[in-house]
């Protein structure tokens, strides 16, 4: 079985304005819409649009935990999230403007007796399933829980994928995650670099490699993505073209497709090829990608259509 886990499920509230943004000014949109996010979430909707079924794991919270739930449930994803005795689970707020802002929220408190919980899912997790960490923590957990979570599934056959950033990343590598997918400011940032050239990408992704990661994917946005696999030279992988509607959830969507397209094909060229079609098929819808669109990116693929 494949699991996600979602520590910070989010409403994602896409305001959609005209023109820039007036910070310190009352702005008004002009259409608005909500999905159900959070990275790990995201991963299994995406998933299961490609026919790999999954369990939704992670912490919910108030009624906007109870609309996650329900609304996760109905896209046909297997939910078993953890409801915690206080708060509210987040609300994101996107600003779709000249310019696209985000403010994601802290989330909500979480208590030792979920995280119990938690780890007591964790530990039917069994040879041969997949767990995807993505995302980031409320400041009320222990920052190192990727490492526990990932520790307490050693000695098992278990493929390990995290996306997450700075230091939540870097202290898993040890545990040799099957895949990493930071983007480029992202990998910048685990170095305290600024990356700007494809040498620089492969220069760093080696170092995670080095450290323990087994395949490190760096998503480069409108342009594409470049693979640096266990074995063999890097490979680059173009966006399939189309007009960007709604980015959110691109890079997530990008991880469910390497993700399928490998359990599928066991093969990198074709995993790469399929998280591209799916991370560009959220980018041209205003949700997250559906199954048509992503064969239609995956078919300009093949007949070489994209973006640049
Ligand atoms: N503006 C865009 N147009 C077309 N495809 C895109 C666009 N942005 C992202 N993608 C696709 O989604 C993938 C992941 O997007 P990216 O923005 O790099 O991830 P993240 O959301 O993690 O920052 C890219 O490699 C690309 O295939
Ligand atoms: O857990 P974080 O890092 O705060 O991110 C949560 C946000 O990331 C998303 O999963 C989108 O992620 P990406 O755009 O990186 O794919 C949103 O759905 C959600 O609001």
């Amino acid at each position: 079985m494949v699991y996600t886990i979602t520590f910070n499920p989010a409403l994602d509230y896409v305001m959609r304005m005209n023109g820039d943004l007036d910070i310190g000014e009352t702005n008004r949109s002009q259409s608005e819409e909500l999905y159900y996010g959070g990275k790990g979430i995201n991963v299994s909707v995406v998933l299961n649009e490609l026919g790999i079924s999954n369990v939704s794991l992670g912490f919910i919270a108030g009624f906007t935990g109870d609309a996650i739930n329900e609304g996760v449930a109905k896209m046909g994803v297997t939910t078993d999230f953890i409801k915690l005795p206080k708060g509210i689970s987040r609300i994101n707020v996107k600003l779709k403007a000249s310019k696209e802002t985000e403010i994601n929220a802290q989330g909500p408190d979480i208590d030792q007796a979920s995280i119990d919980a938690l780890f007591k899912k964790i530990d039917a997790i069994k040879d041969g399933d997949c767990i995807i960490l993505a995302g980031s923590i409320p400041k009320t957990l222990p920052s190192d829980i990727y490492e526990k979570i990932l520790k307490s599934l050693e000695g098992k056959d278990v493929i390990k994928v995290v996306d997450a950033t700075k230091d939540l990343l870097m202290k898993v590598l040890p545990y040799k995650p099957f895949l990493v997918k930071p983007n480029q400011a992202e990998l910048g940032e685990l170095f305290n670099v600024n990356i700007e050239t494809d040498e620089d990408i492969i220069k760093y992704g080696r170092i995670l490699q080095d450290r323990g990661a087994i395949n490190v994917l760096v998503s480069l946005g409108k342009r594409g993505a470049l693979l640096i696999p266990e074995t063999g030279e890097p490979i680059q992988m173009g966006a399939p073209s189309g007009k960007a509607v709604n980015t959110v959830g691109s890079g997530d969507s990008m991880v469910a497709g390497f993700l399928a397209g490998y359990l599928k094909t066991k093969d990198y060229y074709e995993a790469l090829a399929l998280g591209s079609a799916a991370g560009s098929a959220t980018a041209v819808l205003p949700g997250l990608a559906d199954k048509e669109t992503i064969d239609i990116q995956r078919q300009k693929i093949v007949d070489g259509d994209f973006i640049c």
